[in-house]
């Protein structure tokens, strides 16, 4: 097994105190005693359900070499190493950079933030570099990649060991590139703490994630807390059209450069066209067709090409590749039946915003007699406050709305649903229903429909499960949809 002495793990990391060997050997890094073994580095963190810091004696005792804390433990083992550090979740990234030979300084790699669209940037710049003839990597909501080999992904970004463990495979593979999302979670919790960017790329700030984050002020600090780390060597994207665009490149060293529908900005795009079939848009001064639905996808492609432009690209052989490529899976992602002349549609909206912008270009692009019906439900053990605005916004804007569970976690289904009801105003009660079982009212939904009529299936997109007091049931929106309009044939 080949090991790293700790001190070579330790050069970008401010330790207050050091008990025992500084050259021990370390053979691998964990931040979850459950996975510790001998020889390996603990690292101990303050959760959110409980604290690292109690499981120190049992990492000692399955034989960890080396101890990383906030808070020495009243007896310390000889046989073990022990730093101590003022904030361990921040000392980890630099140390599992360091471990994995920093593998994101061999690498161009750009960093993704906002609340909604971060997937669909990630998935297309990744697709984009690719047929530019670049090796490269990415990291997402829906699956890791290097190249085309795809990797499951647990989450949005993964924690520092498991993103540099990543980072480092897609460098042994011969990838030049990186291309990954980065959650306001991410950044609280100092999970890229100690990488190196070569560019960021803001979306949008909207509601979501206040459980966490307390109020959105936290938020936005989250996410502005990504581009006040990038180095002045890294460009920052930023969208001028959204409220907090502007404020995300206040105290960046970065490079800044915006994109804009509305005003004057490095990278313009105007809206010609938006229809069923993909956006019309004049990009830079050239008229361009793309096979992405939606305004919001216009702002999604414009930050892309703008990221391919400052990343030095030939902005006409972007354009011409961007112009080709499809969108992300479970995004806006087309169900269809051979004979069933009902639209099935299914996305990944599961914030307020991105129910609005996905409903809104139903509206935009529809034909008048073509009804919208919309299945959509909200999170188990996640920001409760915008379970009533989606429910409204739901029931707004279409002609039928079925409100189902959407991983209720460890909450009872019902009384998330009754949440999301509470939103409604007297007359869109006459066309909502509460169908809990998310199967059922996938098939109430095209019931309801009349052939040419669409059915949008919203909140869980690309994902392969339902998680029902915490047990993960197979679960695919898309498969349930086609199933349920091959029934109705
Ligand atoms: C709320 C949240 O972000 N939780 C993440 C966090 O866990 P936590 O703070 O709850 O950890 P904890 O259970 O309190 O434990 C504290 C520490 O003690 C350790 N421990 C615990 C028990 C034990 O026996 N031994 C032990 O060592 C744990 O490993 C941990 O290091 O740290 C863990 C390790 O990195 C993550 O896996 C976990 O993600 C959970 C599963 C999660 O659901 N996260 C979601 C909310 C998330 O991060 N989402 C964002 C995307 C959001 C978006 O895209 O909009 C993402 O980036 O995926
Ligand atoms: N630029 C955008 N602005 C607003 N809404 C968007 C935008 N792009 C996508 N959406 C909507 O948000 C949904 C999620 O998109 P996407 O997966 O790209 O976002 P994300 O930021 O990666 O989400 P997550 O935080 O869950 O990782 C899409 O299915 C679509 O409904
Ligand atoms: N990244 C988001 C995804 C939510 C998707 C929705 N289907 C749900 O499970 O709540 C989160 O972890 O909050
Ligand atoms: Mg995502």
């Amino acid at each position: 097994m080949s090991t790293l002495p700790l001190f070579a793990l330790l050069t970008d990391v401010n330790v207050l105190a050091q008990h025992g060997n500084p050259d021990a050997p370390v053979a691998g890094l964990t931040l979850d005693s459950r996975q510790a073994g001998p020889g390996m580095l603990f690292c101990a963190l303050r959760g959110t359900a409980t604290d690292g810091h109690k499981f120190i004696a049992t990492a000692v005792q399955q034989g960890v070499g080396v101890v990383v804390c906030e808070e020495l433990p009243a007896e310390l083992n000889p046989a073990t190493t022990y730093v101590l550090v003022a904030d361990s979740a921040a000392a980890l990234g630099p140390i599992a950079s360091a471990f994995y030979g920093h593998p994101s300084r061999q690498l161009q790699l750009i960093g993704v933030t906002g609340t909604n669209g971060k997937t669909t940037c990630a998935t297309l710049l990744h697709k984009l570099l690719r047929e530019l003839g670049y090796h490269a990597g990415l990291l997402s909501t829906v699956q890791n990649q290097i190249d085309e080999t795809v990797i499951a992904s647990t989450h949005t970004t993964p924690d520092a060991i498991r993103l540099n463990e990543l980072l480092a495979r897609m460098v042994a593979a011969g990838c030049t590139h990186a291309c990954m999302e980065v959650s306001s979670h991410a950044v609280a919790q100092h999970r890229v703490d100690g990488l190196r960017f070569v560019g960021g790329i803001f979306t949008n700030l909207t509601h979501d994630h206040l459980d966490y984050h307390g109020t959105f002020d936290n938020y936005l600090k989250a996410k502005k807390g990504f581009f006040d780390a990038l180095p002045k060597t890294a460009f920052a994207l930023t969208n001028a059209d959204d409220k907090r665009g502007p404020v995300m490149l206040q105290n960046t060293a970065a490079r800044r450069a915006t994109y804009s529908l509305r005003t004057a900005a490095t990278f313009r795009a105007r809206l010609v066209a938006n229809e069923m079939h993909g956006l019309l848009l004049e990009m830079d001064g050239q008229e361009v067709h793309f096979r992405l639905i939606g305004v919001f996808n216009a702002y999604n492609l414009l930050a892309v090409y703008g990221a391919a432009v400052l990343l030095g690209e030939d902005p006409t052989e972007a354009l011409t590749i961007l112009s080709g490529l499809t969108t992300a899976p479970g995004r806006f992602e087309p169900v269809a039946v051979l004979g069933n002349a009902i639209m099935g549609l299914v996305d990944y909206a599961h914030t307020p915003d991105a129910l609005e912008n996905v409903l809104q270009t139903l509206h935009q692009t529809r034909r008048p007699e073509q009804h919208i019906i919309t299945v959509v439900g909200c999170g188990g053990n996640r920001d409760a406050a915008k379970r009533p605005i989606m429910a409204r916004l739901a029931a707004q804007l279409s002609d039928q709305v079925i409100l189902t569970a959407d991983n209720p976690r460890d909450e009872d289904p019902l009384e998330i649903l009754r949440q999301m009801q509470a939103g409604l105003t007297p007359p869109a009660d006459a066309h909502t229903q509460l169908i809990a079982d998310r199967r059922q009212a996938i098939r109430a939904a095209v019931a309801l429909a009349r052939p040419g009529d669409l059915v949008l299936v919203a909140g869980k997109g690309h994902e392969t499960y339902q998680e029902i007091k915490g047990v993960k049931s197979p679960f695919d929106d898309r498969e349930e949809l086609r199933a349920a309009l091959l029934e109705t044939n």
